[in-house]
């Protein structure tokens, strides 16, 4: 089974990765763009006949559930770009949707209960989940123009909306004319203003973010290089979510420090910062520049785990500090962990946006003697799966 192959399936349950399950002659299939409850004509596109599960995108809605809506962007629908694959489905039932994956991430992997909310960032229920990220990026066509991937393919196709970004965003992305198969990478600062950076030919053009925390605002150097996190009110709400839920720490190891949002934000608070990063980029990094002003903090630039082994070797604990963590997609890891405990942190702070990888390493830290203190989720990339969690652990 596969390409123009159609099977009618009764929808069920969502399932981590923007899909939800369903069963067809006895194999689990993971559909695509359709709700849970629905009678759905489904393509399939990936279905050996020996593969323990499918994939399908809902192609005919025969029995519609009433959280669907029509999607605001029907690029990103069946056989469109990736990156809106939630566009159908009403902006409460989406939170629902997420808050039902974390869940069952933490149910089956870290072995507790998630008893948090997802939360929308300030703005975004006005704004109908549109009109949100600063952060967007494409790739040039033949004719220069922004093109993105075809979800599950590697081929491209040109854009006319951005409904996702915010509109200077949206307007720098699809006026760009840029070398074909170059990388358009466009940020909107703080000022509101759009630049636009072309990664490949190496613009490494900085901006100034300002990010409001306990009633200060923060400035931050941002390189095109460097992390940032794309929804124009994630910085404000994850630095917040953090400085309060790092306790009375004193000492705070940041790893995965990025731009230094989340150090900064601490430092801010008179806590003595080390952050380190792995990806520091060329000349003073950015971290290093926006962690300046704070005299009791410093950056590492390296590996956290190697760091974190190498802070064990030299006999650093941090039975009076915490330890905040905010690694790549995949999580920290087996190894990692093991070197977090190893420095006793009284209190671990991790933002993750993989609530599986998560809730994978929360089972390891469980392992180590840290028990699940809290645990919140924030809606902070409406129209998509994603979801950014936080989860405070303490021995
Ligand atoms: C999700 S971002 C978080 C950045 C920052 N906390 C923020 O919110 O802006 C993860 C960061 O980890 C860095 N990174 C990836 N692997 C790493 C490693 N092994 N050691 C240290 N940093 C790493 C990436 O370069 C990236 O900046």
């Amino acid at each position: 089974m596969s390409g123009d192959d159609v099977i009618t399936v009764r929808v069920g349950a969502p399932a981590h990765g923007g899909h939800c399950i369903a069963r067809h002659e006895g194999r689990a299939v993971f559909v695509r763009h359709a709700l849970p409850g629905e009678l759905v004509e489904a393509r399939v596109t990936s279905g050996e006949p020996i593969a323990r599960f499918w994939t399908a995108d809902a192609v005919k809605v025969l029995e519609a559930s009433d959280d669907r809506v029509e999607s605001p962007w029907p690029e990103a629908g069946p056989g469109g770009v990736g990156g809106g694959e939630l566009g159908h489905v009403a902006l409460p039932a989406q939170r629902e949707w997420k808050l039902a994956v974390v869940k069952e991430a933490f149910d089956r992997f870290a072995k507790v209960s998630f008893d948090g909310q997802v939360s929308a960032a300030p703005g975004d229920d006005e704004r109908g989940g549109l009109g949100y990220r600063t952060r967007v990026s494409a790739v040039a066509d033949p004719e220069g123009r922004a093109a993105m991937t075809v979800f599950g393919t590697k081929d491209r196709k040109r854009i006319s909306a951005m409904p996702l970004a915010v509109p200077a965003a949206e307007e720098a992305l699809l006026a760009a004319r840029a070398t074909p198969g170059t990388r358009i990478e466009v940020a909107v600062s703080a000022d509101g203003r759009a630049h636009v950076a072309w990664a490949d030919a190496g613009d490494r053009s900085a901006v100034i973010e300002r990010v409001a925390v306990s009633g200060t605002e923060l400035e931050f150097r941002v390189r095109s290089a460097d992390f940032w996190q794309a929804h124009r009110k994630a910085p404000s709400v994850l630095a917040q979510a953090v400085v309060d839920r790092i306790g009375d720490a004193e000492r705070v190891l940041d790893l995965y420090a990025g731009a230094g949002l989340l150090s900064v934000a601490m430092a801010s608070q008179g806590r003595m910062v080390t952050a380190v990063e792995l990806h520091s980029g060329k000349g003073r990094s950015s971290l290093s520049v926006n962690l300046a002003p704070y005299e009791t903090s410093m950056e590492i630039s390296g590996d956290a785990r190697r760091t974190l082994e190498l802070m064990a070797k030299d006999g650093v604990l941090f039975h009076d500090g915490a330890i905040v963590l905010d690694p790549p997609r995949s999580g920290a890891k087996a190894a990692t962990v093991a070197a977090i405990a190893k420095l006793e942190p009284g209190r671990i702070v991790y933002v993750a946006c993989d609530p599986v990888a998560l809730a994978r390493d929360a089972a390891l830290l469980a392992e180590h003697g840290y028990k699940l203190e809290s645990a919140d989720a924030w809606d902070l990339f409406p129209m998509t799966h994603h979801i950014e969690t936080i989860a405070t652990f303490i021995r």
